[in-house]
């Protein structure tokens, strides 16, 4: 693994160090020459390797005061090097965004258990409780993954991590995720899903080695769409809420980065991800709260009493299809900021291929809770819902070898498991 203190991290300080040493040689005798270059040579290593605040151009004030605080020194770059160490051969080390998150940290535990390098990076925003994201990283950091507090938006604190640790792969998990909250808080998916993925595909623009990055999509991006079950061949100009036209912007903001840069990119477009440790805000997991607390649930349904249906993904299958995604992404073609010939460019679903309406995933619940819901029939908002999903996954059959095998049933109980060992006994409160 390369370190900082031996290798010119981007080419731009590569040529600082080169220039003087040319201006100096038209005017020097050849010793004289030889030592002021020692100096010059000494000054910048104090001032670009010692100060790290100073290593980037323009850093905002929120990266400033962090790379000064936690995000320096030798500590830091000691766990950041130990969390991201390949342990088995051939073995890949990835830099997982949205470590602390539902998705994320299943996947920073899976990649961990099989030897590669996971370095987490985490905002720990309070979008749902930060308790359940502090549990996760607990436990992750129990078996070796280190989640370094901060945000995909500072720019400097990626350069630092790619100066740090030569990636070969980005797990972009972080995002605003939930389809209804578009509503209430456009901004925040506008920050996480368009301005975040622009400035993480920056930083591996210029990272060298450039990393493969597959990141999360979504299966919201199909929108209106009406012809069942949805391929990644079909339309996807119709968005129904904010979150889902950010995921769609997503995507072509990876085509961009692809065509222009050369950056490896896979886009996964997951369909109603659930299982333990899931998230809060999703309906599986306030039902079996609310349910519980004896509080009634609203259960949608469509226009003359039509089913609302998902296609609910659990997490296992999830899991197995991103490290699929991983381990058959493609080098990146670029460096310096320039492409040297074409990259791959990938897009999948990762569903169930079983869509279950809302109702029954009710009644399963209640099945699993022995607690009968008080069930609120109420018409589909028009706040950003469809009515549902279904997906077609021949082609990550086909190319990532992607075969779910969780019924919901099966899949649930395991989640209801561990909803009543996390809250009931283990006494936490359910917000
Ligand atoms: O597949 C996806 O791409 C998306 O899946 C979920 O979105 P959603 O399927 O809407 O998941 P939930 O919010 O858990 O809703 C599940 C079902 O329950 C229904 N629901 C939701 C809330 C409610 O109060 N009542 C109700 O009947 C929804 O209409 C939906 O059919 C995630 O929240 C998104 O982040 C993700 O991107």
């Amino acid at each position: 693994m390369k370190h900082i203190d031996s290798t010119p991290s981007t080419p731009g300080k590569f040529k600082m160090e080169k220039s003087p040493y040319n201006r100096l040689r038209l005017h020097s005798s050849l010793a004289k020459l030889t030592f002021w270059s020692f100096v010059f040579l000494g000054l910048i290593f104090v001032f670009f390797f010692r100060s790290p605040s100073s290593s980037s151009p323009a850093p905002s004030d929120l990266s400033r005061r962090s790379l000064r605080s936690s995000y320096g020194g030798p500590n830091f770059e000691k766990r950041v090097r130990a969390s991201a160490k390949i342990r088995s051969r051939n073995g890949i080390s990835v830099l997982v965004t949205g470590a602390a998150g539902f998705v994320g940290s299943h996947v920073s535990a899976a990649l961990k258990r099989r030897g590669d390098g996971v370095l987490g990076l985490d905002n720990f925003n309070n979008y749902y409780d930060p308790s359940l994201k502090r549990a996760r990283q607990a436990l992750l950091e129990r078996s070796g993954v280190y989640i370094v507090e901060g945000d995909i938006n500072d720019s400097a604190l990626l350069k630092k991590l790619f100066d740090i640790v030569p990636f070969t792969h980005v797990m972009h998990l972080a995002a605003q995720a939930g389809v209804r909250y578009a509503m209430e808080n456009p901004s925040s998916y506008v920050h996480s899903n368009i301005a975040g993925l622009v400035s993480l595909l920056e930083a591996c623009k210029n990272a060298n080695p450039q990393p493969a990055i597959v990141w999360a999509s979504s299966s919201s991006v199909y929108g209106l769409n009406t012809k069942v079950p949805f391929s990644e061949r079909d339309r996807t100009d119709q968005p129904a809420s904010l979150y889902a036209a950010t995921k769609k912007a997503g995507e072509e903001i990876a085509h961009t980065y692809n065509h222009i840069y050369g950056l490896s990119l896979t886009g996964l477009r997951f369909f109603t991800v659930y299982g333990p440790w899931g998230r809060p805000d999703m309906a599986y997991f306030f039902f079996a709260r609310d349910i519980l607390q004896g509080k009634s649930i609203p259960i949608f349904e469509a226009a003359n009493h039509g089913t609302v249906a998902r296609d609910f993904t659990y997490i296992e299958d999830i899991v197995k299809g991103c490290l699929a995604a991983l381990d058959t992404a493609e080098k990146s073609t670029g460096s310096g900021g320039k492409k040297k010939g074409p990259a791959q460019l990938r897009v999948y679903n990762l569903g169930n291929t079983s869509p279950v309406p809302v109702s029954d995933l009710v009644s399963i619940l209640e099945k699993l809770l022995k607690v009968k819901a008080k069930r609120l029939i109420m018409k589909l908002p028009r706040n950003g819902d469809v009515q549902f999903t279904h997906a077609n996954i021949s082609s990550a059959q086909r190319e990532l070898g992607y075969k779910p095998t969780t019924d919901l049933k099966t899949g649930l109980k395991k989640f209801v498991e561990w909803y009543l060992g996390y809250y009931v006994d283990g006494k936490k409160s359910a917000q």
